[in-house]
């Protein structure tokens, strides 16, 4: 077995955190090679290494037995490997043609012939049977077609190991099978992968080895099929974690949260919605359901054509976030790295945001006092920060997501609406996230679920399922997954 990529004896530090202490990994040629772990166990730090994008402090990194190239040589590094990252690298303002040829317009030096680079990005797709326009804007892409591009571009540039770093976190269930499709076909080529995800059940499908880092350290590698389910989270976690058993309640009376006749022209049409005190309602759909323009019309990230929106029996003006928050919401958007962290504001700053007005007398926050409550949140979500005043920038992706949890969170909200809760969080964090919501509704709050999972919505007392804009069944919990799912595509009647 020809070992394609090695890392050994890995170290990496910043500051007083270590990353990596000490940690390995070997992918043999032609596999597709898991890379597991809890949030901030190290695993985005081995992938910045492996792709010669931040030296190790110690250790080294071979590709087919032999050193790494010079981190400033990036053509090199570029042959070797790629990632494709959940975040994008593709620039959104430039067509597909101009970011799959990004600093290697031409061939030759001198101007940019802009047919010529058309016509090889279109050849280029077509090689690895990407159905995407080479003229359109990277920005229109949906996240699948963004993925494609990026795998394309990798191909292209002749790297043999693909680095695909969460790829699923952000795609419905049919773009997932899409994907792992294109997975297989590449890995019958002869390409290696690296597969990083927290969603234990496709490492089982589409991998063959998984390797498990926990506390910066290696902890096990072995073929899939040598190492059952439980057998893995242990290693994960380093004990046995019981599955999440959801609660059961009854909802109060009082409806805290409710849309009526919301419509958005190509989203949602016609939509009415109603949430009581102590009830959680899930919102299931396919990425053209039109559930998550829904829920952010509910908050405030949008403003409907038609209808009203009323938080806890204040109708809240359209598109105002601060108004609807102001009424008694929290939430939790899709996209944190827009709507929800500043990554250069500490932990403490991102997750008091909401209670900041209410801190201090006269609006000025008393340092003490914010940090007192982020330091519950903190050890509430179990963060794993060096403390209130790290940057969140600095956090691991699932960690970055418990804080914007936490600001959800920190005000006692009467009604919480989360998107995709759970996304990049580890298995044992999902629980503590979900039993965060549930902890919100038993002391009286009415949460909105909207999640491509099926474990979160587990939760929910009820789920609404949205196919084409439209609510078309009202599920009463003790579903069954393939029920839902039938219901999600549309092919219960
Ligand atoms: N630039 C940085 N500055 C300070 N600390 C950092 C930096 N990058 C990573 N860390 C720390 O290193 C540790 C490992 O983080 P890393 O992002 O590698 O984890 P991860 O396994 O990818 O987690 P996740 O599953 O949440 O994505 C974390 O404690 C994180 O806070």
């Amino acid at each position: 077995m020809n070992i394609h990529v090695e890392a050994r004896n890995v170290v990496k530090r910043f500051g007083p955190t270590v990353a990596l202490n000490g940690a390995k990994i070997a992918i043999a040629e032609g596999e597709t090679h898991a890379l597991v772990g809890r949030n901030g166990a190290g695993k985005s730090t081995l992938v910045s290494i492996l792709t010669g994008l931040q030296r190790p402090d110690e250790g080294e990194v071979l590709f087919s037995g032999e050193a790494a190239p010079a981190l400033a040589d990036r053509d090199a590094w570029r042959q070797r490997v790629a990632c494709v990252y959940q975040k994008s690298t593709i620039i959104p303002a430039l067509t597909v043609a101009e970011n799959l040829f990004l600093n290697r317009q031409t061939e030759r030096p001198g101007p940019i012939d802009w047919r010529a680079l058309r016509a090889r990005a279109r050849e280029l797709l077509d090689t690895y049977e990407v159905d995407v326009d080479a003229h359109v804007l990277a920005g229109d892409l949906s996240v699948e077609q963004r993925q494609l591009v990026e795998i394309a571009r990798a191909l292209s540039f002749g790297a043999r190991f693909i680095i695909l770093d969460e790829p699923t976190a952000r795609l419905d269930g049919p773009a997932i099978e899409r994907l792992f499709a294109r997975m297989r076909s590449l890995r019958e080529q002869g390409v290696t992968m690296m597969y990083i995800s927290h969603h234990l059940d496709e490492v089982y499908e589409i991998c063959q080895s998984v390797t498990v880092f926990r506390d910066a350290r290696h902890i096990a590698t072995r073929p899939v099929a040598d190492l059952p389910h439980d057998e893995l989270v242990a290693a994960m976690t380093g004990e046995a974690t019981a599955a999440y058993a959801s609660r059961s309640r009854t909802p109060g009376d009082r409806v805290v949260l409710s849309g009526e006749g919301l419509s958005l022209a190509g989203r949602y049409t016609d939509i009415d919605i109603s949430v009581k005190s102590g009830e959680v309602v899930g919102l299931a759909g396919s990425a053209s359901s039109g559930k998550v323009g829904l829920a952010e019309t509910l908050v405030g990230l949008r403003k409907a054509d038609a209808g009203t929106v009323t938080v806890n029996g204040t109708q809240v003006r359209p598109g105002d976030v601060p108004a609807a928050m102001k009424a008694g919401l929290g939430f939790v958007p899709e996209d944190r790295h827009h709507e929800g962290i500043i990554p250069l504001l500490s932990v403490g700053e991102n997750a008091t945001f909401p209670i900041a007005r209410k801190l201090g007398r006269y609006g000025i926050v008393s340092p003490t006092r914010r940090r007192a409550k982020a330091e519950q949140m903190i050890e509430i979500l179990d963060i794993k920060t060096e403390g209130a005043d790290q940057p969140v920038g600095d956090l691991s992706g699932g960690n970055a997501q418990k804080v914007v949890f936490a600001r959800a969170l920190v005000d006692d909200p009467t009604v919480l609406v989360v998107i995709n809760p759970t996304a990049g969080v580890d298995v044992k964090a999902k629980q503590a996230l979900l039993g965060a919501v549930e902890d919100a509704v038993d002391r009286g709050a009415g949460a909105v679920v909207v999640s491509d999972e099926l474990d979160d919505l587990r939760i929910c007392d009820r789920v609404l399922v949205m196919f084409h804009g439209r609510v078309v069944k009202d599920v009463p919990r003790g579903w069954t997954d393939h029920e839902l799912v039938a219901v999600m595509e549309g092919i219960e009647d």
